[in-house]
């Protein structure tokens, strides 16, 4: 049985003026899984997920990622494990204009100071898992959104992290579009492995969920399995 690569225990977070954001939450999410993180407006889903990635403190509880507790490391520990450990993906894309695709999936290989041929083998060969062969040399604005978002995920794939961190990936994205990013990630995390952290408030994305968290009001209400998962033999 393997061990969970997410614990988290307690965590509360008040931010200044006394908005308790989240009052006591506890979870573990487990490699080769997709966990979605769901509810409304304002539950806590972002301040959840910047706890988890170690991107913001809490005010009470601890966290543990792939062994690591986040809540006791320092910037030093903090930085190496958001560019070893821990790949993250946003609605907005976050690409950066001026490179082309390659470009952009070899950014954290260069913060990681791998070899100039080693992130170029690297960033063809997750161009292609994503599904965008041919598209290396294309700047971000000559992409479509969901093409955009198939970037940003192969750059968070790029040092190999043990944890993929997505706040709302199809925020921006029409309904197809979504589902096929959603899909997308998920045979990500069942052929690399990885554990996956998901918050979206889109219905039609919960059902491809191993595990769903509901957030109300900063406290975890249900926490439901989704559909079985194959196996492969
Ligand atoms: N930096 C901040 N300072 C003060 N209050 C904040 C801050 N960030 C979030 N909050 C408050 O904390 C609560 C939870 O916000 P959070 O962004 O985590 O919710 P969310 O579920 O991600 O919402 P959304 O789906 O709209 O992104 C809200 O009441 C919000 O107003």
């Amino acid at each position: 049985m393997s061990e969970p690569l997410v614990v988290v225990e307690g965590l509360r977070k008040v931010y200044p003026r006394g908005v308790e954001a989240l009052r006591g939450v506890s979870f573990t999410a487990w490699p080769g899984e997709l966990t979605v993180v769901r509810g409304r407006s304002g539950s806590g889903k972002t301040t959840l997920l910047n706890l988890v990635g170690g991107l913001d403190a809490p005010s009470e509880g601890r966290v543990t990622v792939a062994g690591r507790e986040v809540t006791a490391l320092d910037e030093t520990g903090l930085l190496e494990l958001r560019r070893d450990v821990i790949g993250f993906v946003f609605q907005t894309f976050g690409l950066i204009p001026v490179l082309s695709a390659a470009e952009n999936v070899g950014v954290p290989m260069r913060l990681a100071r791998r070899s100039a041929a080693e992130r170029e083998e690297r960033a063809r060969l997750l161009l292609a898992l994503v599904g965008l062969d041919g598209h290396a040399a294309q700047r971000p604005y000559e992409l479509s959104g969901g093409q955009q978002q198939r970037v940003a995920l192969a750059r968070a794939l790029a040092n190999r992290p043990r944890l993929l961190i997505a706040d709302e990936p199809t925020g921006q994205l029409d309904s197809q579009t979504a589902a096929q990013i959603m899909r997308l990630i998920r045979a990500l995390v069942r052929s690399e492995g990885v554990a996956a952290l998901v918050a979206t408030h889109d219905p039609a994305i919960i059902d491809l969920a191993d595990r769903v968290l509901e957030l109300r009001d900063g406290v975890v209400v249900e926490t439901v399995a989704g559909e079985p998962r194959m196996t492969t033999s």
